[in-house]
């Protein structure tokens, strides 16, 4: 398809919570795939991780010593290094170094420490040193020696499908011997930042902006679960744009800025001009109106559009990345926080979303100003993000709102400054709590505002 005119399967005007279950939606689970062990770190195991072979898979000394066999003393042998050819019998003792494999008949390592080495006995060529146990009781059977298979045995679960990969499972895998893992990969963003006017250094002149994204975009998406591969600017050009989109690999791209119908704005018609199949075009929410979600034909990446103002976009990340994101990991839609609004937010005509901060002494939250669509001070200040109903919001009633990024993880602890021995309700302690509707509680009423301000949190985390 080509021209500008929306194609007619986008949804328009969906409502904040459609746009977000839209998302979710559209971005299933990504398929299981083998990445090198060194690039598994973080992914969700998507098969179960056995045992090739008994760990240790030989047996071997824990110190550095001697490989005997029998009761002492014993004929010291030459060093055997690592080759499993020798055969100690009763009496032979060999020097072995911790790690070695001990050689076939050895019952005992005995320490260096606990091991003294005498004159030679015999004559001759015959000659041989003799090695005395001198350590505070006779070395016991089978000291110092880790069997084969003590650790695990060939097709133990070493590690169970689903567990995200720690640095710990890393090595875990790689000394099984382990190349590639099959896990659940994270999705990969490519952030595509149009516009002539902006700047990324340095004082911007009038009619210039200093790029808002760039420096943090990354670090966002890293919270989201994605990991972005590719960061370009380009120009307010419709054949850039559009070629930039068409060459894009990524999972998800996410363009910020042109999203708007002007001259200078190209995403929609450049994802047009591709074929791209809009899937939301449009949102009933201020700031984002204009955003968008589609897919690039032949099974290519999202795209998720947003808007260039720059408090708009921040905040379209969560209504459209965020769940695009965790559809893509397998995780539930991401739900929302409940917080009480310290005053009374008026009606609109659509849902708002208004950065809020916490009012020292309640768990109440209040707008933080600054939060026009192109501003960012608001946000810079804010602990949660209000979603503010077309009806508005009456002060002190649950209201709902969305955690940042980077202000989750203070969430789902309890507030900054609340310790775990308050009081879940009282004033400055947070009680959080999930609930299993994403869609929302009631906000507005005329019952009595209550007493104690709570906080808690909804709906599935991300
Ligand atoms: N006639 C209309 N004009 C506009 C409407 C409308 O409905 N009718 N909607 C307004 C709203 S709301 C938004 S949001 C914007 C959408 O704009 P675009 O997505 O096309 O973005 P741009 O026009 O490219 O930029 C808007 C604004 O953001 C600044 N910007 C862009 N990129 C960056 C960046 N990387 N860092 C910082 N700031 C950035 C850009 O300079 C503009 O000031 O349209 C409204 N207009
Ligand atoms: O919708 Mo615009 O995104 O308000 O700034």
């Amino acid at each position: 398809m080509s021209g500008d005119a929306t194609p007619p399967t986008a949804h328009q005007h969906v409502t904040w919570h459609q746009a977000r279950a839209i998302a979710h939606a559209a971005a299933p689970l990504l398929p299981a795939r083998a990445v090198p062990v060194t690039e598994a770190l973080g992914c969700p195991l998507a098969a179960d991780l056995t045992a090739p072979a008994d760990l240790p898979h030989y047996a071997s000394s824990a110190m550095d010593g001697w490989a005997v066999a029998g009761t002492g003393p014993w004929r010291l042998g030459a060093d055997p290094g690592r080759s499993l050819a020798t055969e100690l019998q009763a009496g032979d003792a060999v020097p072995i170094l911790t790690g070695g494999a001990v050689p076939a008949g050895t019952t005992a390592v005995l320490r260096s420490e606990h091991g003294r080495i005498d004159d030679l006995a015999g004559t001759g060529d015959r000659k041989t040193a003799v090695l005395v146990d001198v350590g505070p009781a006779p070395v016991p059977p089978n000291a110092h020696i880790r069997p084969a298979g003590e650790e695990a045995a060939a097709g133990d679960v070493l590690i169970a499908a689903g567990e995200v990969l720690t640095p710990a499972h890393i090595a875990l895998a790689a000394v099984v011997g382990a190349d590639t893992l099959t896990v659940r990969p994270t999705p990969t963003v490519a952030a595509l930042l149009t516009g002539d006017e902006v700047i990324t250094s340095g004082l911007p002149a009038a009619g210039q902006v200093r790029d808002a994204f760039g420096p943090q975009l990354p670090a966002v998406v890293n919270l989201l679960g994605g990991l972005t591969t590719a960061v370009d600017r380009l120009p307010d050009d419709r054949d850039s744009v559009t070629a930039a989109l068409s060459a894009a690999t990524a999972d998800v791209v996410i363009t910020t800025g042109g999203t708007g119908r002007s001259r200078a704005d190209h995403v929609r018609s450049g994802l047009i001009d591709l074929g791209a199949e809009l899937i939301i075009d449009g949102i009933d929410v201020r700031p984002g109106h204009p955003a968008v979600l589609a897919r690039l034909p032949g099974g290519g990446p999202l795209v998720v559009a947003l808007p260039g103002n720059p408090l708009a976009a921040m905040l379209t990340l969560l209504t459209l990345a965020q769940p695009v994101l965790a559809g893509l990991l397998g995780r539930p839609r991401p739900g929302s926080v409940l917080a009480r609004s310290a005053v009374d937010l008026p009606p609109g005509r659509a849902t708002r979303l208004v950065p809020a901060r916490r009012v020292s002494g309640t768990d109440g939250v209040t707008p933080c100003g600054h939060y026009g669509a192109g501003m960012l001070r608001g946000l810079a200040d804010a602990d949660v993000v209000l979603v503010v109903p077309p009806r508005g919001l009456v002060a002190w009633r649950e209201a709902e709102a969305v955690a940042l990024p980077w202000t989750r993880q203070h969430v789902d602890a309890g507030w900054p400054g609340v310790t775990a021995s308050r009081t879940p309700g009282t004033p400055d302690g947070g009680t959080l709590k999930h609930s299993p509707t994403p869609d929302g509680p009631e906000t507005c009423g005329d019952g009595p505002a209550p007493v104690k301000p709570v906080v808690r949190v909804e709906g599935p985390r991300i």
